[in-house]
């Protein structure tokens, strides 16, 4: 529906002859709007979101743009070869659709997947009963985008894990993100 609403939302690509959906302002759309409107307890309904199964939230993927690609970077979560991070040191525009563009995008949604899975194992692991609806990739993106800001700002320094250095985001001309 967003999308037929706003074809501007229809983030896509054909990438090696097949489709990629990305759709990260329809996504994130809808994931600010469930933030913006979240019951005072879990327990109650949805406001905009009443549906008899919840707002299942958790059917979304991050975010793709520029920001999470570039903390999980930092911490080690992605690797980029030498030549990306010479392109992105050097503020070189990625062009939307490009091999480097879509990869550092798709990339970033397949690693806040992985951390979803391997949160989830962990909780089945320890047995305190989190449910695959409160592990969501949305509030993976939501924290890792906000770290992002604060490591950038200085106000928060990673310990506890070897980091590497911060890399540029990327620069692609683009509607959308
Ligand atoms: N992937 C991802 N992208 C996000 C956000 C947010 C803010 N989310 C709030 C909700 C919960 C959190 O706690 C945040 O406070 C903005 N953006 C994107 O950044 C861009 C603006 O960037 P800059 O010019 O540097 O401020 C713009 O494309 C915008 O769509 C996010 O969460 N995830």
């Amino acid at each position: 529906m967003v999308t037929d609403t706003f074809p501007s939302f229809r983030d896509e690509v054909i990438y090696n002859g097949k489709r990629v959906y990305l759709w990260k302002r329809a996504q994130i759309l809808v994931a600010e709007i469930w933030a913006a409107f979240f019951p005072a307890s879990p327990a109650l309904t949805h406001p905009i979101f009443p549906g008899p199964n919840g707002p299942q939230i958790q059917q979304l993927t991050m975010f793709a743009d520029y920001r999470v690609p570039q903390i999980l970077h930092h911490i080690g979560i992605l690797t980029y070869p030498p030549s990306l991070v010479s392109l992105l040191q050097a503020g070189s525009p990625l062009a939307p659709g490009s091999r480097e563009e879509v990869s550092l995008r798709a990339a970033s949604i397949i690693a806040v997947e992985r951390v979803r899975a391997e949160i989830l194992r962990l909780c089945v692991e320890d047995g305190d009963g989190a449910s695959g609806s409160e592990v969501s990739s949305v509030l993976i993106d939501f924290y890792l985008w906000d770290l992002a800001k604060k490591v950038e700002g200085k106000e928060e320094k990673i310990e506890g894990i070897e980091t590497k250095e911060t890399v540029p985001v990327h620069r692609t001309r683009s509607i959308w993100y």
